[in-house]
């Protein structure tokens, strides 16, 4: 699910008064540590306050770094986290949401916090321009009363400040016909209107991109086609999350993975590390469960978030022995919850 824009910037984050993208830069212990992350996420979690008084912990204690030119690829099963910790990184979280641990974006300002930059920086300097949102549910996210073009259009225009032939090139980018840029939200199918989406996140060629479920709905070809853009996107430069319950999809076009569970990353590590030899009960579960794995299901349901049991969320699915670990041990270049 994609969780509404929030109305303001409120949450438990103290956003300073000074700036804190841009010249001013703020001590970074990953970029001591020389990870080379250009987008690491340090102990986030996200807990969002419901009206009925519960409590939905989204997301848990999740750490990992994005690295240039690699694509990480978040999977989990419906419900896990994964939106909402997109939305926490570009602060669209709607005001109920509490947020803790942080976010750090480097470029050439140096690092930055993006969970203490205001939302008027997020705003005029982050989104769009440093990192780009492919969102899930692409379709929602258009105005109905105007054409693509004219969206595209206005998008350029406010990042670039230029025009001329940059929608006609961001379209065949996407695989979009020019023609199909001329219709209006409800005329498009559910393939082109990602597909104007997708060219809306690249329009400020942004250096990351987050792509929420980007191939949800596509038939064959056109998730073939998007993934295809992603690795050409990492392979000019680019810093890709992909976030995505298509398993297939992501160990096809992944450098790294991340396996999420009730909002805990379990598994983390080099895509074919964890596809060839996985170690977390959770991932051999969901590789099983892919036709190449013999479709077996995992049995039982993920818990509730508004109702986590103490210790590994995992443990009553596990056919395993419980290490009772929920914190990642790590092992060279791979992590795991519970080994
Ligand atoms: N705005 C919101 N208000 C309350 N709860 C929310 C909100 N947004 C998300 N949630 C809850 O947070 C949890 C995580 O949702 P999220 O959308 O991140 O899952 P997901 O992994 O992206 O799932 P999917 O694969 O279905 O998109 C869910 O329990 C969801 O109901
Ligand atoms: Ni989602």
């Amino acid at each position: 699910m994609t969780p509404a824009p929030r109305g303001d910037a409120s949450t438990p984050v103290d956003h300073g008064q000074a700036p804190i993208l841009g010249p001013q830069k703020v001590a970074c212990a990953h970029d001591q540590q020389g990870s080379g992350g250009v987008l690491t996420v340090e102990a986030l979690s996200v807990r969002i306050r419901l009206a009925s008084g519960s409590t939905v912990r989204a997301v848990n204690e999740v750490s990992f770094a994005l690295r240039r030119g690699r694509i990480l690829a978040l999977v989990g099963e419906s419900g896990c986290g994964k939106s909402v910790l997109a939305a926490a990184i570009l602060g669209l979280l709607p005001g109920n949401a509490q947020v803790r641990g942080s976010v750090m974006l480097t470029s050439e300002d140096g690092p930055a916090d993006l969970l203490r930059a205001s939302e008027h920086e997020l705003a005029t300097r982050v989104r769009g321009r440093r990192i780009g949102l492919i969102p899930q549910s692409a379709a929602s996210h258009l105005t109905p009363v105007r054409t693509a073009r004219s969206q595209l259009t206005e998008v350029v225009r406010l990042l670039q400040g230029r025009e001329a032939g940059r929608v006609e090139q961001l379209a065949e980018q996407v695989g979009l016909d020019p023609a199909d840029l001329d219709l209006y939200p409800h005329e498009l199918s559910g393939g082109m209107a990602q597909r104007v989406a997708t060219a809306l996140a690249l329009a400020g060629d942004p250096p990351v991109i987050l792509a929420d479920e980007p191939t949800a709905g596509l038939d064959r070809v056109l998730v073939d086609r998007t993934v295809d853009l992603l690795r050409s996107l990492a392979d000019d430069g680019r810093t890709v999350l992909l976030i995505t319950h298509d398993l297939a999809a992501a160990e096809r076009v992944a450098d790294d993975l991340a396996v999420m569970y009730a909002g805990r990353l379990l598994e983390l590590g080099p895509a074919v590390d964890l596809v060839s030899d996985p170690w977390h009960d959770y991932t051999r579960g969901l590789m099983r469960a892919l036709p190449a794995g013999g479709l077996v299901p995992i049995p039982g349901r993920p818990p509730s978030l508004t109702d986590l049991p103490p210790g590994c969320a995992f443990h009553r699915r596990c056919p395993g022995e419980c290490s009772g670990d929920v914190g990642l041990s790590w092992y060279g270049e791979r992590a795991v919850a519970c080994r």
